[in-house]
């Protein structure tokens, strides 16, 4: 092949990868590689097509901004487009960059601000009287996503402006996560057993990017605006104005942004934001650097993605290669075993790190990690240590593969990894590693809700040997309490009393307070309305795991949580001291009079992507109806509902004969339902 050929081939190869990280990226916040390794591999095709323009072809990445809106979202038609950044890799890109800037414009001290470029998502706000309407997120670049009812959750974003301004006003900024929100996050879907972000952007990207608001209300976003539309309908001349401008009107600004009028000024800023970045609450990703003369900017125009006046320099990677002397395992509340990587320490991002979690089994695998490794670790952004990639060639002699334990290190119990789940799990609820946790969950506000049983009186009570498991609660008497320091006769009193009422907890909170596996406050509540027994539940669990898969909102994980849970000879244990102790076991609640519901009784299976609804809201609304939704179809389904691209559940409904429905009418019967 001609060298030409050898190009042409590389140019529709890289598209292709570029393609299909672009998608991973934007449309499933799921990103595969490094934003660094995606800026090379682009810098690598955009060469090619500057150097044989003749290969560029008009939908190349290099051509494009973003992604597709979400299907979900009402789709939003940006009056100006919202573009993208160019990149510069390096000091001596910016320094073409500034260079070409004085050329275009004749001046030698051509001012630019710095600002610190938030590793965010790009949104549109538009105020009308003052008063918030609408927000979108960037998509495409034409078309993006109304994300109105998302946004209006972030705290920080003012629904009303600080001064009155008449009309529409339209301004642009970064939704993002800080550092903590993203960590804290990250922690609890690790908890949950949930995919993890792989950065602040992809979480901030993928919490308002959901069709639940409520969930973006919990996820504490955060907002920065940097950009109005038509500024010159505001009067204002420069881009510092703009700051102070947004400011002014009560917008959340990033703030710390510089003008300088040289290289050196601007070198001096990235030299200064390099080492402040890492104390910075919000992940930075790079510096911005914008020609500060508003009317200038229409002389040097834009390219198909990005403005000529301004560019991102992108901070390099910060990896470094260390070696692994030990992988650490240790049992959290849940019981989850997890790996720990303990490494020869180096400077990262600010601090000395000496660890990392490597989360399951399966991560170490997919790493093909051992002890003994070298390895290149660096900050997830910039706060959560990882490890990258292991160095193969450099493995020394004699290294063995790393297994997980199948016993419990602390307890000495199985630690048993239940199919479709990631996590080695000790089942032992009195497991001394989970206990404290345990107990504070117990008498936590969504479970026994003992108010006065915090973290530190339980620290107490397990260190003085009070205490063992969340069962001893019911064996604590006020004497002992009140031999506690920080206690008071009346304090331990109190918490004798709310340790007595927390006896009439209703069924649920019950269920939830035994800290089973998947079992959070929603699940326990259904199980309780369903099962109205404790011992009902459990005789289901220990004895027929596939009758509880059919049941409503217990999928198979929860199923065999259960059953691993109830077959624990010490949970057994627990469980019959909380019974004679007169813990609610039975239910009070008045059945819901399901028989009087027009679905009683029908089991829905639901398979393939339904076009005006999601499937969870689709369960919903069958739940309501007095109808279940189970996972797989048997003989007991009575509708499988078939969607876009559906899976194997609709070969097998059609082999079963269990009639099926396509969206148009399933529509029509929940219509005649409602
Ligand atoms: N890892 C992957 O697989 C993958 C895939 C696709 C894209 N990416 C990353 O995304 C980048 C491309 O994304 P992009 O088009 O959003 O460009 P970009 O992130 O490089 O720069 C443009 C964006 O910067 C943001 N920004 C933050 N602070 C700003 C400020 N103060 N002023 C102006 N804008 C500010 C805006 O949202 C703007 O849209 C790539 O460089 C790459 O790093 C990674
Ligand atoms: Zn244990």
């Amino acid at each position: 092949m001609s060298d030409f050929e050898n190009l042409k081939k590389r140019a529709e190869e890289l598209r292709g990868e570029l393609e299909r990280h672009a998608r991973l990226y934007y449309e499933q916040d799921a990103p595969e590689i490094s934003d660094f390794q995606y800026d090379r591999l682009m810098r690598e095709l955009q060469d090619i097509e500057k150097e044989h323009p003749e290969l560029v072809t008009p939908d190349s990445p290099s051509h494009r901004v973003g992604g597709s809106p979400r299907d979900g979202f009402v789709k939003v038609t940006h009056a100006v487009p919202m573009m993208s950044l160019d990149n510069a890799l390096d000091r001596a890109e910016l320094a073409v960059f500034y260079t070409k800037l004085c050329e275009s414009l004749g001046d030698d001290k051509v001012e630019v601000v710095c600002e610190p470029k938030i590793d965010g998502l790009a949104v549109s706000l538009v105020y009308e009287d003052g008063l918030f309407i609408s927000g979108s997120t960037r998509g495409d670049g034409q078309t993006g996503e109304d994300v109105t009812a998302n946004l209006r959750t972030i705290k920080t974003l003012p629904l009303r402006l600080a001064k009155p301004l008449p009309g529409r006003f339209e301004v642009r900024g970064e939704v993002c996560i800080d550092k903590k929100g993203f960590a804290a996050l990250n922690a609890a879907r690790e908890e949950r057993g949930e995919s993890l972000f792989a950065n602040p952007r992809n979480a901030a990207a993928g919490s308002l990017r959901t069709l639940d608001p409520r969930e973006t209300a919990r996820r504490n976003l955060k907002i920065y605006l940097y950009q109005i539309i038509e500024p010159e309908k505001f009067g204002i001349l420069t881009q510092r104005q703009m700051l102070d401008e947004i400011a002014a009107l009560g917008l959340p600004m990033q703030g710390s942004d510089l003008l300088c009028s040289s290289l050196a000024e601007i070198y001096s800023y990235l030299d200064g934001w390099e080492t402040k970045r890492f104390e910075h609450p919000i992940d930075t990703d790079g510096v911005v650097v914008k020609l500060n003369g508003i009317a200038l900017r229409g002389v040097l125009g834009v390219t198909a993605k990005a403005p000529k006046w301004a560019i991102a320099f992108k901070f390099p990677p910060e990896e470094k290669l260390t070696q692994v002397r030990e992988i650490e395992v240790s049992v959290g509340r849940t019981g989850v075993l997890t790996p720990t990587a303990i490494f020869d320490p180096v400077h990262l991002a600010g601090t000395v790190v000496r660890r990392a979690n490597l989360h399951n089994q399966d991560e170490i695998e997919a790493l093909d990690l051992r002890v003994g490794d070298y390895v290149w670790v660096h900050k997830a952004g910039e706060i959560i240590p990882e490890v990258v990639r292991v160095e193969h060639d450099r493995r020394p002699e004699g290294t063995e593969p790393f297994n997980l334990p199948d016993t419990c290190p602390v307890c000495g119990s199985h630690a048993v990894r239940l199919p479709g789940e990631s996590a080695v799990k000790c089942r032992n609820s009195s497991c001394p590693a989970q206990v404290k946790e345990r107990i504070i969950y117990f008498a936590s506000r969504s479970a026994m809700d003992i108010s006065g049983l915090g973290e530190k009186i339980v620290d107490q009570l397990v260190e003085n040997g009070l205490i063992h498991d969340y069962a001893d609660i019911y064996d604590l008497k006020a004497a002992e309490l009140a031999a506690l320091d920080r206690l008071g006769e009346k304090s331990a009193q109190n918490l004798v009393a709310a340790i007595e009422k927390s006896k009439e907890r209703p069924l649920g909170a019950v269920i939830n307070a035994l800290g089973i596996g998947n079992i959070g406050e929603k699940t326990a509540s259904d199980l309780a309305e369903r099962y109205r027994s404790l011992r009902k539940l459990e005789k289901t669990a220990r004895d027929s795991e596939p009758e509880l898969e059919l049941a409503e909102g217990v999928g198979p994980v929860i199923a065999q949580s259960l059953h691993a849970w109830f077959t624990e000879p010490h949970n057994e244990r627990l469980l019959a001291r909380l019974e004679s102790a007169g813990v609610r076991f039975e239910s009070n609640e008045p059945v819901r009079d399901r028989a009087a519901l027009p679905w009683n009784g029908l089991k829905f299976v639901l398979t393939g992507e339904l076009s005006q609804m999601t499937r969870a809201e689709a369960g919903e609304r069958i739940k309501a109806l007095g109808g279940a939704t189970a996972e797989s179809v048997s003989k007991k389904t009575s509708y499988v509902v078939v969607g876009e691209s559906p899976g194997s559940k609709y070969l097998k409904a059609q082999s079963l004969g269990v009639p099926i429905l396509d969206e148009a009418a399933f529509l029509e019967k929940l219509k005649e339902a409602e």
